[in-house]
């Protein structure tokens, strides 16, 4: 494998399609990508009961074990394992399990506040932010919460106007500006194929590390759906 590996970023709302544009543009490279979810870097509640760790602001940075994840983020760029932890939502808390994850070409940190981290946002080769309008995005949760995560329809719009809308209004909104390319409607296809082609290219070492991001945005930016966050 090149080290460092090739970085990306990808942020946006609860809803916006994230974990969609990860999976639509790593499908075809097979084990030379790492998807890491944010959510892995919750940090532990072992301390605190159920009831209390149902209570906590899960949307704010403070949610986060930032150390750790820097810490895991550059053994894997310069080409060590980590044991990365586990999160389970159905009970708000890591699981006990870590799982070991390789070293590889390309890495992607997805979640609502990947780019949140100025440090981490300085490990990062390419900075995207999946944006798709809040309406939208509270339906898919709704959906989501309910069917696949457990959760009772009132808690979840409780949750959503308590903490989920102001801190994506405080916080996940803002981080935008440290996108390099913003991508509406999420995973459209025009954005989806291009990045697929340029993360095939790291992941096959087709590029050197130094790559050419301008002519890469100046790519993207000509095609229909595409922003870069630069204009
Ligand atoms: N472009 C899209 N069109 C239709 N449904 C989508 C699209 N992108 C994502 N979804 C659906 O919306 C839900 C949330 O998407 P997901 O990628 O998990 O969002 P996020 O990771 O940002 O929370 C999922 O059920 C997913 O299938
Ligand atoms: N125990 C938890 C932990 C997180 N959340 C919510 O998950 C959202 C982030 O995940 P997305 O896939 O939607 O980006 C975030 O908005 C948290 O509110 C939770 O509900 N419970």
């Amino acid at each position: 494998m090149t080290i460092p590996s090739f970085v990306i970023g990808i942020a946006g709302g609860t809803g916006a399609g994230k974990t969609t544009v990860s999976r639509l543009i790593t499908e075809n490279v097979g084990e030379s990508v790492t998807r890491i979810p944010l959510d892995n870097y919750y940090n532990d509640l072992s301390h605190l009961d159920m009831e209390e760790r149902e209570e906590v602001n899960y949307d704010h940075p403070s949610a986060f074990e930032w150390d750790l994840l820097r810490e895991q983020l550059t053994d894997l760029l310069e080409g060590r394992a980590v044991d990365m932890p586990q999160y389970d939502f159905s009970i708000h808390n890591r699981k006990d399990e870590r799982v070991r994850v390789e070293p590889t070409d390309v890495i992607i940190l997805e979640g609502i506040l990947a780019l949140y981290d100025e440090e981490i946002n300085d490990m990062m080769d390419l900075c995207l932010y999946v944006e798709t309008d809040a309406d939208v995005r509270i339906l898919r949760r709704i959906q989501r919460d309910v069917v696949d995560r457990g959760r009772d329809l009132e808690g979840v719009m409780n949750q959503y106007l308590s903490t989920v809308k102001p801190m994506h209004e405080q916080f996940i909104e803002p981080s935008k500006k440290h996108a390099d390319l913003i991508i509406p409607e999420g995973a459209n296809s025009v954005a989806v194929n291009i990045l697929e082609e340029k993360v095939q290219a790291e992941a096959a070492g087709e590029t050197g590390r130094d790559w050419e991001r301008k002519d890469f945005e100046k790519r993207l930016s000509e095609n229909v759906g595409v922003e870069s966050s630069e204009d």
